[in-house]
Protein backbone atom coordinates (compact mmCIF):
# COMPACT_ATOMS: atom_id res chain seq x y z
CA UNK A 1 0.00 0.00 0.00
CA UNK A 2 1.67 3.54 -1.21
CA UNK A 3 1.57 6.43 1.28
CA UNK A 4 1.59 10.17 0.66
CA UNK A 5 5.21 11.17 2.06
CA UNK A 6 6.85 15.44 1.70
CA UNK A 7 10.14 15.78 1.89
CA UNK A 8 11.18 19.25 3.39
CA UNK A 9 14.41 21.27 5.39
CA UNK A 10 15.21 23.79 7.81
CA UNK A 11 18.49 24.35 7.31
CA UNK A 12 19.68 21.43 5.64
CA UNK A 13 18.29 19.11 8.57
CA UNK A 14 16.06 17.41 6.62
CA UNK A 15 12.61 15.25 7.45
CA UNK A 16 10.33 13.22 6.09
CA UNK A 17 6.81 14.46 6.29
CA UNK A 18 4.15 11.96 6.91
CA UNK A 19 0.00 13.34 6.57
CA UNK A 20 -1.48 10.82 9.03
CA UNK A 21 -4.46 12.90 10.24
CA UNK A 22 -6.14 10.05 11.77
CA UNK A 23 -3.70 8.10 13.29
CA UNK A 24 -4.17 5.22 11.45
CA UNK A 25 -2.20 5.50 8.24
CA UNK A 26 1.39 4.37 9.72
CA UNK A 27 -0.24 2.99 12.80
CA UNK A 28 2.05 2.90 15.17
CA UNK A 29 4.69 4.44 13.08
CA UNK A 30 7.17 1.58 14.60
CA UNK A 31 11.26 2.23 14.81
CA UNK A 32 11.69 0.04 11.83
CA UNK A 33 9.23 2.02 9.64
CA UNK A 34 11.58 5.69 10.44
CA UNK A 35 14.37 4.01 10.11
CA UNK A 36 13.62 2.44 6.47
CA UNK A 37 11.86 5.97 5.57
CA UNK A 38 15.52 7.98 6.90
CA UNK A 39 18.01 5.53 4.97
CA UNK A 40 19.83 7.78 2.85
CA UNK A 41 20.38 4.71 0.59
CA UNK A 42 17.41 2.65 0.23
CA UNK A 43 14.55 5.17 1.66
CA UNK A 44 13.51 8.51 1.51
CA UNK A 45 16.49 9.59 3.76
CA UNK A 46 15.76 12.07 6.36
CA UNK A 47 17.63 13.15 9.71
CA UNK A 48 13.74 12.47 10.93
CA UNK A 49 10.63 12.16 10.64
CA UNK A 50 8.10 14.14 11.44
CA UNK A 51 4.34 12.73 11.48
CA UNK A 52 1.04 15.04 11.10
CA UNK A 53 -1.53 13.63 13.89
CA UNK A 54 -4.87 15.87 14.42
CA UNK A 55 -5.49 15.46 18.00
CA UNK A 56 -8.15 17.13 19.74
CA UNK A 57 -8.39 19.50 16.95
CA UNK A 58 -5.39 20.56 17.02
CA UNK A 59 -2.83 18.91 15.09
CA UNK A 60 0.06 17.34 17.07
CA UNK A 61 3.81 16.84 15.75
CA UNK A 62 4.82 12.86 16.36
CA UNK A 63 9.23 13.79 15.58
CA UNK A 64 11.68 10.27 15.45
CA UNK A 65 15.18 10.78 14.94
CA UNK A 66 16.55 8.75 12.09
CA UNK A 67 17.90 5.57 14.23
CA UNK A 68 13.58 5.54 15.20
CA UNK A 69 13.78 7.20 18.44
CA UNK A 70 11.65 9.49 19.57
CA UNK A 71 12.55 13.19 20.98
CA UNK A 72 10.67 15.78 22.74
CA UNK A 73 11.45 18.63 20.39
CA UNK A 74 12.56 19.55 17.15
CA UNK A 75 13.06 23.17 16.17
CA UNK A 76 14.32 23.17 12.66
CA UNK A 77 11.31 20.23 12.25
CA UNK A 78 8.57 22.27 13.54
CA UNK A 79 9.07 25.22 11.61
CA UNK A 80 9.18 22.61 8.62
CA UNK A 81 5.96 20.94 9.98
CA UNK A 82 4.02 24.27 10.22
CA UNK A 83 4.63 25.49 6.09
CA UNK A 84 3.13 21.90 5.96
CA UNK A 85 0.08 22.28 7.32
CA UNK A 86 -0.67 25.70 6.01
CA UNK A 87 0.38 24.83 2.38
CA UNK A 88 -1.40 21.61 2.64
CA UNK A 89 -3.75 21.58 5.39
CA UNK A 90 -4.39 25.17 5.55
CA UNK A 91 -3.71 26.36 9.04
CA UNK A 92 -3.17 29.93 9.19
CA UNK A 93 -0.41 31.61 10.98
CA UNK A 94 0.12 32.00 13.76
CA UNK A 95 -0.28 28.11 14.18
CA UNK A 96 -0.18 26.38 17.91
CA UNK A 97 1.16 23.14 17.29
CA UNK A 98 1.05 19.99 20.45
CA UNK A 99 4.59 18.43 20.75
CA UNK A 100 5.80 16.05 23.65
CA UNK A 101 7.12 18.97 25.30
CA UNK A 102 3.72 20.79 24.94
CA UNK A 103 2.52 23.04 22.84
CA UNK A 104 4.42 25.69 20.65
CA UNK A 105 3.99 28.56 18.91
CA UNK A 106 5.02 29.19 15.03
CA UNK A 107 4.58 32.55 13.23
CA UNK A 108 6.30 33.42 9.78
CA UNK A 109 7.37 36.69 8.16
CA UNK A 110 8.20 36.64 4.93
CA UNK A 111 10.76 33.43 4.20
CA UNK A 112 11.17 33.42 7.78
CA UNK A 113 9.54 31.08 10.49
CA UNK A 114 9.68 31.79 13.94
CA UNK A 115 9.21 28.88 16.63
CA UNK A 116 8.36 30.13 19.77
CA UNK A 117 10.32 27.40 22.12
CA UNK A 118 9.20 28.36 25.36
CA UNK A 119 12.10 28.60 28.45
CA UNK A 120 15.22 26.93 28.96
CA UNK A 121 16.18 25.00 31.19
CA UNK A 122 19.86 25.58 32.47
CA UNK A 123 21.76 23.31 34.57
CA UNK A 124 25.26 23.21 35.38
CA UNK A 125 28.48 22.22 33.79
CA UNK A 126 29.22 19.02 32.59
CA UNK A 127 31.98 17.35 29.82
CA UNK A 128 32.06 16.00 26.78
CA UNK A 129 35.26 13.44 25.14
CA UNK A 130 35.34 12.99 21.32
CA UNK A 131 38.89 12.22 19.75
CA UNK A 132 40.12 11.54 22.90
CA UNK A 133 39.46 15.13 23.86
CA UNK A 134 37.66 16.31 27.20
CA UNK A 135 35.75 19.62 26.55
CA UNK A 136 34.01 21.49 29.53
CA UNK A 137 30.41 21.67 28.66
CA UNK A 138 26.93 23.59 29.80
CA UNK A 139 24.24 21.62 30.17
CA UNK A 140 20.67 23.38 28.37
CA UNK A 141 17.82 21.67 28.01
CA UNK A 142 15.18 22.84 24.97
CA UNK A 143 12.64 19.72 26.02
CA UNK A 144 15.59 17.76 24.89
CA UNK A 145 18.91 17.75 26.60
CA UNK A 146 22.16 19.61 24.85
CA UNK A 147 25.82 19.85 25.99
CA UNK A 148 27.08 22.76 24.87
CA UNK A 149 31.26 23.22 24.36
CA UNK A 150 32.65 26.31 23.48
CA UNK A 151 35.97 25.28 21.26
CA UNK A 152 39.02 27.41 19.73
CA UNK A 153 38.45 25.67 16.17
CA UNK A 154 35.23 23.22 15.14
CA UNK A 155 37.62 21.04 13.69
CA UNK A 156 38.72 20.13 17.29
CA UNK A 157 35.81 18.11 17.33
CA UNK A 158 37.45 15.75 14.71
CA UNK A 159 36.92 15.32 10.68
CA UNK A 160 33.42 13.59 10.75
CA UNK A 161 32.17 14.12 14.52
CA UNK A 162 31.93 10.77 16.24
CA UNK A 163 29.47 10.13 18.71
CA UNK A 164 30.69 12.39 22.16
CA UNK A 165 31.20 10.32 25.12
CA UNK A 166 29.12 11.91 27.80
CA UNK A 167 28.00 11.34 31.66
CA UNK A 168 25.49 8.99 31.83
CA UNK A 169 24.49 9.88 35.14
CA UNK A 170 23.13 13.77 33.72
CA UNK A 171 22.25 12.43 30.44
CA UNK A 172 20.80 8.74 30.59
CA UNK A 173 18.61 8.77 27.68
CA UNK A 174 21.57 10.36 25.86
CA UNK A 175 22.04 13.93 24.59
CA UNK A 176 22.87 16.23 21.59
CA UNK A 177 26.60 17.95 21.48
CA UNK A 178 26.91 21.55 20.32
CA UNK A 179 30.57 22.47 20.20
CA UNK A 180 31.21 26.25 19.13
CA UNK A 181 33.46 28.88 18.01
CA UNK A 182 32.83 32.39 18.40
CA UNK A 183 32.11 34.97 15.34
CA UNK A 184 31.99 38.12 16.37
CA UNK A 185 29.32 40.29 19.31
CA UNK A 186 26.38 38.33 19.77
CA UNK A 187 28.11 35.97 16.69
CA UNK A 188 28.92 32.51 17.05
CA UNK A 189 29.08 29.28 14.76
CA UNK A 190 28.68 25.33 15.69
CA UNK A 191 28.33 21.91 14.68
CA UNK A 192 26.71 19.60 16.33
CA UNK A 193 25.86 15.68 17.14
CA UNK A 194 22.45 14.85 17.35
CA UNK A 195 20.92 12.01 20.15
CA UNK A 196 19.63 9.44 17.22
CA UNK A 197 20.69 10.77 13.58
CA UNK A 198 24.44 11.43 14.35
CA UNK A 199 26.09 14.87 12.96
CA UNK A 200 23.68 16.87 11.23
CA UNK A 201 23.76 20.34 8.93
CA UNK A 202 22.18 21.96 11.69
CA UNK A 203 19.94 21.72 14.72
CA UNK A 204 17.03 24.14 16.10
CA UNK A 205 17.24 23.14 19.74
CA UNK A 206 21.16 23.01 19.58
CA UNK A 207 21.29 26.74 18.42
CA UNK A 208 18.85 27.39 20.86
CA UNK A 209 21.16 25.79 23.48
CA UNK A 210 24.12 27.66 21.82
CA UNK A 211 22.38 31.07 22.14
CA UNK A 212 21.59 30.43 25.72
CA UNK A 213 24.78 29.26 26.51
CA UNK A 214 26.61 32.35 25.18
CA UNK A 215 23.87 34.68 26.59
CA UNK A 216 24.82 33.33 30.18
CA UNK A 217 28.67 33.28 29.70
CA UNK A 218 28.18 37.01 27.90
CA UNK A 219 25.99 37.81 30.46
CA UNK A 220 23.86 39.53 27.69
CA UNK A 221 20.59 41.40 28.52
CA UNK A 222 17.47 39.14 27.53
CA UNK A 223 15.92 40.34 23.88
CA UNK A 224 19.68 40.10 22.73
CA UNK A 225 19.64 38.08 19.08
CA UNK A 226 22.32 35.90 18.45
CA UNK A 227 22.97 34.71 15.02
CA UNK A 228 24.04 31.17 14.61
CA UNK A 229 25.93 29.77 11.76
CA UNK A 230 25.12 26.20 11.04
CA UNK A 231 26.86 24.21 7.83
CA UNK A 232 23.53 24.59 6.76
CA UNK A 233 22.56 28.08 6.82
CA UNK A 234 22.26 30.50 9.41
CA UNK A 235 19.68 30.61 12.43
CA UNK A 236 18.81 33.49 14.57
CA UNK A 237 17.68 33.25 18.64
CA UNK A 238 16.20 35.54 20.74
CA UNK A 239 15.96 35.05 24.61
CA UNK A 240 13.07 37.33 25.87
CA UNK A 241 12.96 38.54 28.41
CA UNK A 242 9.99 36.32 30.10
CA UNK A 243 12.17 33.49 29.05
CA UNK A 244 11.14 32.59 25.96
CA UNK A 245 13.40 31.67 23.25
CA UNK A 246 12.34 32.13 19.29
CA UNK A 247 13.98 30.59 16.78
CA UNK A 248 13.69 32.05 13.56
CA UNK A 249 15.00 30.14 10.22
CA UNK A 250 13.70 29.29 7.09
CA UNK A 251 11.30 26.50 5.70
CA UNK A 252 11.59 24.35 2.73
CA UNK A 253 9.16 21.90 1.04
CA UNK A 254 11.67 20.25 -1.35
CA UNK A 255 9.26 17.29 -2.92
CA UNK A 256 6.32 15.27 -2.29
CA UNK A 257 5.15 11.71 -3.52
CA UNK A 258 3.94 8.01 -2.40
CA UNK A 259 5.75 5.99 -0.13
CA UNK A 260 5.36 2.33 0.15
CA UNK A 261 7.98 2.04 2.81
N1 LIG B 1 18.05 14.69 17.85
C1 LIG B 1 17.26 15.51 18.76
C2 LIG B 1 15.89 15.86 18.15
C3 LIG B 1 15.99 16.69 16.86
C4 LIG B 1 16.55 18.05 17.13
C5 LIG B 1 16.96 18.87 15.92
N2 LIG B 1 16.83 18.29 14.63
C6 LIG B 1 16.30 20.25 15.97
O1 LIG B 1 16.14 20.87 14.92
O2 LIG B 1 16.01 20.71 17.11
C7 LIG B 1 17.06 14.74 20.09
O3 LIG B 1 17.11 13.51 20.08
O4 LIG B 1 16.80 15.41 21.10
Amino acid sequence: MSYPFLKGHGTENDFVVLPDADGTVHGDLSADRVRALCDRRAGIGGDGVLRAVRRDGDWFMDYRNADGSVSEMCGNGIRVFARYLHEREGEPFPMKIQTRDGIKVVDRTGDDYTADLGSPEVFGETHVTVMGTTFAARHVSMGNPHAVAFVDNLAQAGPLLEEPEHDDAVYPDGVNVEFVVRRGEHHVAMRVHERGSGETRSCGTGACAVAVATSLVDDAPRGTPYRVDVPGGTLTITWTEDDRVLLTGPAVLVAEGLTDL
